[in-house]
């Protein structure tokens, strides 16, 4: 049965309301009972899309006009802050504070953090739209056009009114109800008819689709809009497409035929203040390839740096008709489109262009898509928006970059119309292979309907982490990739040649590209899903770790002086989108990251199960040299040559404030997992001598951890003996859990004996999980043996929500099920549900309050339950009808 028709049958016959702008409790600001009737409510079409079963509500779900009360948390202030740690960074405060000064103000550039303005919390977003690396544009949950990120690495959040879409409907040739299908009453536009009564709607997302069911209030009419953005596993292709497009419904409960018309209004921009710059101008256009005929209109956004084009479109059937108004005055009444419409639901569809806008002026267009809906009938309009913006600069404005779809479409900047054509011809071929990766999943029963929420939802973060996806320009040649060192690596240009180069943020407000210690754990998504992009962006990391920065400058937490990247070692990130990434690493310089002790081992770590999941010798070979390079490096922490390495008694891994001396859980078990890595690697690849050094080093390592840290019941945070070691870590697993993802955690080699690491788990559950929030938000990091939550840092009193994806997996993979999925809901529920941080889930939380850092990367470690998941249906013996299923 295909989705109307299911939302037909399951729409409820109540909701018929005489007036086409009342409200059962309208006005500006809707009466929370309205909205929270229908947010948490047993809607009947809540659990419609996509075609599931009516117990499983396994989407994100908003609906009501959004004003029900969500707990008014905070970023981090320096309020928050207890004053001993505000002392003890007293000189990191000062450091950051020249520095912020000096970017922003004197510079003008953005700085890679900006810990003084953080971006204040809205609860207002859903679904995304747009492929991969060819920039993104949000949409709310209510329907706004809110944030944007066309310049790489770089957001906006702003809702731009005129990005809209209305609904005319007409009986026997005349208008019988025209509505923008917003609930806001904004006071431009002031000629449309706003204020449509959310109580009729309801939305729902599973990332990378999207779905807002509107009945139309006493219209007998129910419209779905599915949002469908080319988000394809395991292609290359469409992928990287940057469109979106629009799948009306129209379902038509009447014993009498209606005409609809779906219309797509647009500025000509972002909302911000470039739109009025002047120069931007519209174009109608039409586009016919292969009999299918696509119509719209271009909007030329002409800056001086990345200027980018616009398109909305329909698509021209039988039956279907496309007209559309060049320009129109968003900062006007609006009266020449509304009237326009409401004259005989089409717009005049003048032919030629618009003149450019002047200074201050700004513009917008719009298209419509009509067709007639014959009595108790339904119908179908498709309307598409794509952006182009094929060639981009970033900050530094050093190195042009052309985008991915370049290599299918042009780079000219005219290819708005063939993208628009091509989204609204292929997007079924979309659903079908987006429904077949989806359908194991969401079909499974034994799976909570939360975790098929969160596992496709989290997926956003890949597309709208200010990702970028370039070709390698095709007069490249080997030294301008490998730079000065030369890494020779014999599948770096074969395989950046062919798939590109691909960097993320690490969040939306923390804006370096490719941050490693992070990506470690968000990895799993794109070696599952798009392995060729993790192979590519694993050689980008392989050629910066053999060249050197000798460029000299002042770490912020220490006030030490230190080179910008050291040869052999691992950088922490690739670098900024203010300046010039994959050219310059490390725009990170809270800590010189050359001395962290967690970036080398990841490298290694990620290596292995990346060869261990692709089976591609190719690559282990290339990156074998590379492993051994950083591994020496990594020795030199060997301080005391015991086979494990140290901690250097600041915080120097991805915890950095969490300050840690001497052997340590997490670094110790990440040093020991890779140490086994190498033996494994070297095994493969015949290499006794290295097979050999390994070897002996993990034997010594694994009694040293064993004697340093093994207490009894889990592995205390380090040895140094200081008040908090025997804190509980929960990420204290880490090592194990990547030995896990590979097999390669027992017989031969496991490292940590199987009963400590179940008694370590066993306790972070009790601890940290059920011991925190009564076990409802996750794990927090750190926990005494007393029960209290260790407050010895920020850091450690923070649920960081991927990491508790990890730990999950981790539970998972050895046999605690139902604990793991405890674990990870927790965090789903409090991020998604209780603080409405829908499609923007944050690195932390703490438990009362604070959060830090929205739209993060690192929950796209969500991906390693998966793996975790499916490693265990396939050693167990399925039972015939549920094949594939979990075990508990
Ligand atoms: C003016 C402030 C608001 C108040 C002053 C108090 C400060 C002394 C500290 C309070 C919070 C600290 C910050 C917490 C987080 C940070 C993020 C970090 O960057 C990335 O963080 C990841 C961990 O979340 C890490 O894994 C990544 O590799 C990092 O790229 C940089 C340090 C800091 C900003 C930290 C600094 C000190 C406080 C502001």
């Amino acid at each position: 049965m295909n989705l109307p028709l299911l939302l037909h049958f399951l729409s409820p016959q109540s909701c018929v309301f005489p007036s086409n702008r009342s409200c059962p409790d309208s006005g500006p600001g809707q009466s929370q009972s309205s909205a929270r009737s229908l947010a948490g409510a047993d809607h009947p079409l809540a659990h419609c899309p996509p075609r599931a079963g009516k117990k499983q509500r396994y989407h994100f779900t908003r609906g009501g006009s959004g004003s029900e009360k969500l707990e008014p948390w905070q970023p981090y202030g320096a309020a928050d802050v207890p004053l001993a740690e505000v002392l003890r960074h007293l000189g990191l405060c000062w450091r950051y504070f020249l520095w912020w000064y000096k970017k922003t103000r004197q510079e003008k550039k953005y700085p890679f953090i900006d810990l003084l303005s953080a971006v204040p919390l809205q609860q207002i977003y859903g679904c995304p739209l747009g492929g991969i690396g060819g920039g993104t544009i949000t949409r709310g949950w209510r329907g706004e056009f809110c944030r944007w990120q066309l310049n790489p690495g770089i957001y906006h959040y702003e809702t731009v009114i005129a990005d809209q879409f209305t609904v005319c409907l007409r009986r026997k040739g005349l208008t019988v109800y025209q509505q923008v299908l917003s609930v806001e009453r904004p006071r431009t536009l002031q000629d449309w008819n706003w204020g449509y009564c959310g109580h009729y709607a309801f939305y729902h997302a599973l990332y990378p689709r999207a779905w807002t069911v509107y009945e139309l209030p006493g219209q007998n009419v129910v419209l779905t809009c599915r949002q469908v953005s080319p988000v394809i596993p395991h292609d290359y292709q469409d992928s990287s497409l940057p469109v979106g497009v629009f799948i009306w419904e129209v379902e038509n409960g009447n014993d009498e035929d209606v005409e609809v018309s779906i219309m797509f209004s647009l500025q000509n921009g972002t909302g911000t203040k470039e739109d009025k710059r002047g120069g931007h101008w519209n174009e109608p256009f039409a586009f016919e390839k292969e009999g299918t005929r696509v119509a719209g209109v271009v909007l030329h956004h002409c800056t001086p740096v990345n200027p980018f084009s616009l398109a909305i479109s329909a698509r021209e059937k039988a039956g279907t008709r496309v007209s559309h108004f060049t320009a129109f005055n968003p900062t006007g009444s609006g009266k020449e489109v509304w009237q326009d419409l409401l004259q005989d639901g089409q717009l005049d569809s003048p032919a030629g262009e618009s003149a450019p806008t002047e200074k201050g002026e700004v513009v917008a267009a719009a298209v419509c898509a009509s067709c007639a809906v014959p009595a108790r009938g339904h119908g179908t309009l498709e309307l598409a928006l794509a952006w182009d913006m094929p060639r981009v600069h970033f900050g530094s404005k050093e190195k042009l970059h052309l985008r991915r779809y370049t290599r299918y479409f042009s780079s000219e900047g005219d290819a708005a119309p063939a993208l628009s054509h091509y989204a609204l011809t292929r997007y079924e071929e979309w659903e079908k292979k987006i429904e077949e990766w989806q359908k194991p999943i969401l079909e499974n029963s034994q799976l909570p309907p939360w975790y098929k929420s969160a596992l496709f939802n989290e997926l956003y973060f890949l597309t709208d982490g200010g990702t970028i996806w370039v070709e390698l320009p095709p007069d490249c040649c080997a030294e301008d990739v490998q730079g000065p060192a030369g890494a020779g690596l014999s599948q770096l240009l074969p395989v950046l040649r062919e798939y590109g180069r691909f960097a993320y943020l690490e969040g939306q407000e923390y804006r370096m590209y490719n941050t490693y210690d992070v990506h470690f754990y968000a990895s799993f998504a794109l070696i599952m899903l798009w392995p060729k992009l993790q192979i590519s962006l694993q050689y980008d990391i392989a050629v910066t770790v053999v060249n050197e920065d000798v460029q000299l400058r002042q770490y912020l937490m220490g006030g030490e002086t230190a080179q910008v990247k050291l040869k052999n070692v691992v950088p922490h990130d690739i670098g900024e989108p203010g300046d010039e990434p994959w050219q310059r690493v490390n725009a990170y310089l809270v800590h010189d990251t050359a001395n962290w002790k967690d970036l080398n081992l990841k490298f290694v770590l990620q290596v292995y199960r990346d060869y261990y999941l692709t089976q591609d010798s190719l690559y282990l070979q290339d990156m074998w040299p590379v492993c051994q390079a950083v591994m020496e490096s990594e020795l030199k922490f060997d301080k005391d040559n015991d086979g494990l390495i140290e901690n250097g008694g600041f915080a120097d891994q991805t915890y950095d404030a969490w300050v840690v001396t001497g052997a340590s859980a997490y670094c110790g078990g990440l040093w020991l997992a890779a140490v086994c890595m190498m033996c494994k690697m070297a095994e493969v690849l015949g290499d006794r001598e290295t097979m050999q050094k390994y070897s002996a080093i993990l034997q010594k390592g694994k009694e040293s951890f064993e004697r340093l840290l093994w207490n009894g019941k889990y592995y205390n945070y380090d040895s140094s003996g200081n008040v908090t070691s025997r804190s509980i870590m929960s990420d204290q697993c880490a090592g194990q859990w990547f030995l896990g993802a590979c097999d390669l955690d027992q017989g031969q080699f496991e490292v940590f004996p199987k009963s400590h690491v179940a008694s370590a788990l066993r306790t972070v559950f009790e601890k940290n999980v059920l011991g925190f929030a009564g076990g409802t938000m996750g794990a927090v990091n750190g926990m005494m043996p007393t029960g209290a939550a260790d407050t010895s840092s920020v850091q450690s009193k923070e649920v960081w929500v991927g990491v508790v994806y990890a730990l999950a997996a981790t539970m998972i993979q050895e046999g605690l099920v139902e604990e793991g999925f405890h674990t990870a809901e927790g965090c789903y529920r409090t991020v998604w549900e209780k603080l409405g941080m829908a499609f923007q889930t944050p690195e932390a939380y703490c438990e009362k309050k604070v959060y830090r850092s929205l739209a993060y990367m690192r929950p796209l470690s969500i991906w390693s339950m998966q793996l975790a998941l499916e490693r265990r249906a396939a050693r167990a013996p399925a039972p015939p009808a549920q094949a594939g299923a979990p075990r508990p």
